[in-house]
């Protein structure tokens, strides 16, 4: 496991109650796991307890079990733990400081003490990865959103990090952009095996990619599993995405569609099967 807390309990130094309670969680590698729940429910203050900014820069008070790749967040810098765990932040203008590409990509590498041989090394197969090399001498500034996203996604990923946290990946991006930026992380994470969580408001954009889905509310965890089953008890939390919708109307027309996942692989997939052998009603009107 990368991931695993028990019995994990938060309050930040001037709440009144416990913020995050009882939180039990595990991952490992390659999986991809979306958070979900509604404002204030705890999502950014356990994304902070993954990252070590809980307790070392918040303070407050943390109880539990915690162990993030080997190290409890408690006992160790914050900067070290950047080197297991990267964040990106929902806007990525926020984690974004240097005057090029190429730089901003180094710094991470340059704290944590790498020989400047190893470093350039380590950068250019980056930005080569996230398709940044012709970018490289420009301002991140200068760039669109999508690119700077990438740009903050491929700093922290230089420093090769097991545990991948994105909050609100997709908040300034278009949805092609979006999409681009989710698949390349999804293939980061089955190559790499890393476990990455995704807290991200727009369903329709990250459900396909996610294998597991966790519920949070006022603090707890209320339900861990598969995307369905947290769309069936939890759909009104941000409204069913497009393609559930589809589902749902082909079943009101009789057709039901017998995909394996929500990818949009499976349910073309799916949809094809269904224009070779000719449409069977089951019901419906
Ligand atoms: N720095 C802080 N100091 C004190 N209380 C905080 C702090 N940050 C968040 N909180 C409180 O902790 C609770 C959980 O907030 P958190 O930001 O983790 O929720 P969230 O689910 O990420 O919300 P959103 O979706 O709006 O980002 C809320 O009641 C919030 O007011």
């Amino acid at each position: 496991m990368l991931v695993e807390l028990e019995g994990v309990y938060y309050r930040y130094p001037d709440s009144s109650d416990w913020v995050l309670k009882n939180i039990n969680f595990k991952a490992g590698e390659g999986e991809f796991i979306l958070i979900l729940g509604p404002s204030g429910c705890g999502k950014s203050t356990l994304a902070r307890v993954l990252n070590g900014l809980i307790p070392n820069f918040y303070g407050g008070l943390l109880d539990g079990k915690i162990n993030i790749v080997g190290n409890d967040p408690r006992k160790v810098p914050t900067y070290e733990m950047s080197r297991h765990v990267g964040f990106v932040f929902q806007n990525p203008e926020n984690q974004l400081f240097f005057t090029n590409v190429e730089r901003e990509v180094a710094f991470g590498l340059e704290n944590l003490g790498y020989p400047p041989d190893e470093i350039r090394r380590k950068v250019v197969k980056v930005l080569e990865e996230y398709d940044l090399l012709e970018l490289r001498e420009k301002s991140p500034f200068e760039l669109s959103g999508g690119q700077q996203q990438k740009v903050a996604l491929a700093s922290v990923m230089a420093l090769e990090p097991r545990v991948l946290i994105l909050d609100e990946p997709t908040a300034n991006l278009d949805p092609l952009s979006a999409l681009k930026v989710l698949g390349l992380v999804k293939k980061k994470t089955l190559e790499s095996k890393l476990a990455t969580l995704v807290i991200e408001h727009r369903l329709e954009i990250v459900l396909p990619f996610a294998e597991r889905v966790v519920v949070m509310a006022e603090g707890e965890i209320v339900y861990d599993g598969d995307p369905l089953g947290a769309l069936e008890r939890y759909g009104y939390l941000t409204g069913k995405p497009f393609i559930i919708r589809l589902i749902e109307r082909l079943e009101k027309e009789g057709i039901q569609l017998k995909a394996k996942s929500l990818s949009p692989e499976d349910v073309a997939a799916s949809l094809l099967d269904i224009l070779e052998r000719g449409v069977t009603r089951v019901g419906g009107n």
